[in-house]
């Protein structure tokens, strides 16, 4: 399976083609515009989110609420480009209109994409970068992630983002793999910045509001739980075949991502093997399991079957309503950077997006072992690879 985007932030839309899913998968679009909402909510959000209600228009591949086995492709409408067509021009053969020249973005933000991506593309106008390394764009990769997600339920498995961490405030620990995946995603849903600790994301939201006041930006940590995936997924037989190598991608792919950690993680590096690896067991009802799950669900670049435990850091927003020294590409002078309407906090939509871009990844990696056309015969697949491990 396979998936590409298109679209400019302030451009008219966003779409996504996505190839390769099974045929006569039930797509209910409202579940994909639940996802969307959620990605567009969280504590520390600017005022663009105000602007824009997305919501997903499925242009192909899907009749009458079933996947057809053709490309899947789907819109995000941004209401928000009416207050841009003529900057943004799309369609306009005439070069950028001089009057406009004080709306080209010449003092890039550090942090962003700005600066690099000009030199690279040979862009003066850092408009031309920030349209597309804005992260915007995962409006549409969370589109396709609802998708995959469908796909998971229907084969038995649940794909969970949250927020651990937000600016050092840690949240307690939870185990969510024990947890009933309505209610978790219930309460991630109700809580302002997508935590389970009640009370550590009441400071969450203080340290946003305060960090908001004070023209600055904060970042923090994320998990993404995946329960019911079977064993076997990935391969240690070539590099790019391991499970673990496609999840830190699809993880460090996301805006502002800079570190990922299976189960415990960089602890690892200070404990002895003993308390890292985890001792398995088997039983009549559940198979193979282990009695811990420190690695995280993952060895040898493949799914043991265990939930698959995995975080990302995120740094803070690069634009700050107090900038930071830069400097303007036109003149070579210093200046702050430019300011540009910006998040302050977007770590629990990045939270959301976290979750999708796994999911996408799980349920590609399982298409790729079991290749099916169809989903009941994807299901009998995978119930088969349930059954063998549990007897092998
Ligand atoms: C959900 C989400 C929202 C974001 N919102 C903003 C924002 O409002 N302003 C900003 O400067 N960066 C924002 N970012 C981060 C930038 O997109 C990111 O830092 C930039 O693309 C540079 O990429 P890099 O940080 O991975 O190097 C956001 C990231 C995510 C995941
Ligand atoms: C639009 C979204 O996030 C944007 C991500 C973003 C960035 O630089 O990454 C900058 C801001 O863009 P704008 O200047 O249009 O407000 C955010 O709002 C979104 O998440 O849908």
């Amino acid at each position: 399976m396979r998936y590409l985007t298109a679209g400019e932030s302030h451009g008219p839309e966003l779409t996504t083609i996505i190839e390769g899913l099974p045929a006569g998968l039930n797509v209910d679009v409202s579940r994909i515009n639940d996802d969307l909402r959620r990605r567009q909510g969280g504590h520390g959000r600017g005022r663009r989110m105000q602007i824009e209600t997305d919501t997903v228009e499925v242009t192909a591949g899907i009749r009458h609420g079933k996947t057809l086995g053709s490309p899947v492709c789907l819109r995000v409408v941004n209401d928000d480009w009416k207050h841009w067509t003529k900057i943004m021009g799309i369609e306009s053969l005439e070069p950028f209109d001089e009057s406009e020249v004080k709306r080209q973005i010449s003092r890039p933000r550090p942090g962003h994409a700005d600066l690099v991506g000009g030199i690279k593309y040979g862009h003066r106008d850092l408009r031309n970068v920030l349209e597309r390394s804005s992260a915007r764009e995962t409006t549409v990769r969370v589109a396709a992630g609802a998708v995959a997600k469908i796909l998971l339920k229907e084969l038995g498995i649940e794909v969970i983002g949250h927020v651990k961490e937000i600016g050092g405030i840690q949240a307690n620990a939870v185990d969510v793999s024990n947890m009933q995946p309505d209610e978790v995603k219930k309460a991630i849903k109700e809580n302002p910045v997508y935590c389970l600790d009640e009370e550590a994301s009441k400071e969450m939201v203080e340290l946003i509001d305060e960090t908001k006041k004070n023209g600055d930006s904060i970042g923090g940590i994320v998990e993404v739980v995946v329960t019911g995936c079977p064993p076997g997924v990935g391969s240690y037989v070539h590099y790019d075949r391991k499970i673990d190598g496609k999840l830190a991608m699809a993880m460090m792919s996301i805006n502002a991502f800079k570190g990922v950690e299976f189960g415990i993680g960089f602890d690892m590096a200070h404990l002895p093997g003993s308390q890292v690896h985890d001792e398995i067991k088997w039983d009549q009802e559940k198979g193979y399991t282990r009695s811990t799950n420190r690695l995280g669900g993952i060895e040898g670049g493949m799914t043991t079957g265990m939930p698959i435990v995995i975080k990302g850091v995120m740094k803070p927003i690069p634009t700050l309503y107090k900038p930071l020294q830069s400097v303007d590409i036109e003149t070579k002078e210093n200046f702050k950077a430019s300011i540009e309407r910006s998040d302050s906090c977007a770590v629990p939509a990045a939270s959301v997006v976290a979750e999708h871009v796994i999911a996408w990844e799980i349920a590609s990696a399982i298409l790729a072992e079991f290749p099916a056309s169809r989903i009941d015969q994807l299901r009998q697949h995978v119930q088969g690879q349930r059954d063998f491990a549990k007897e092998f």
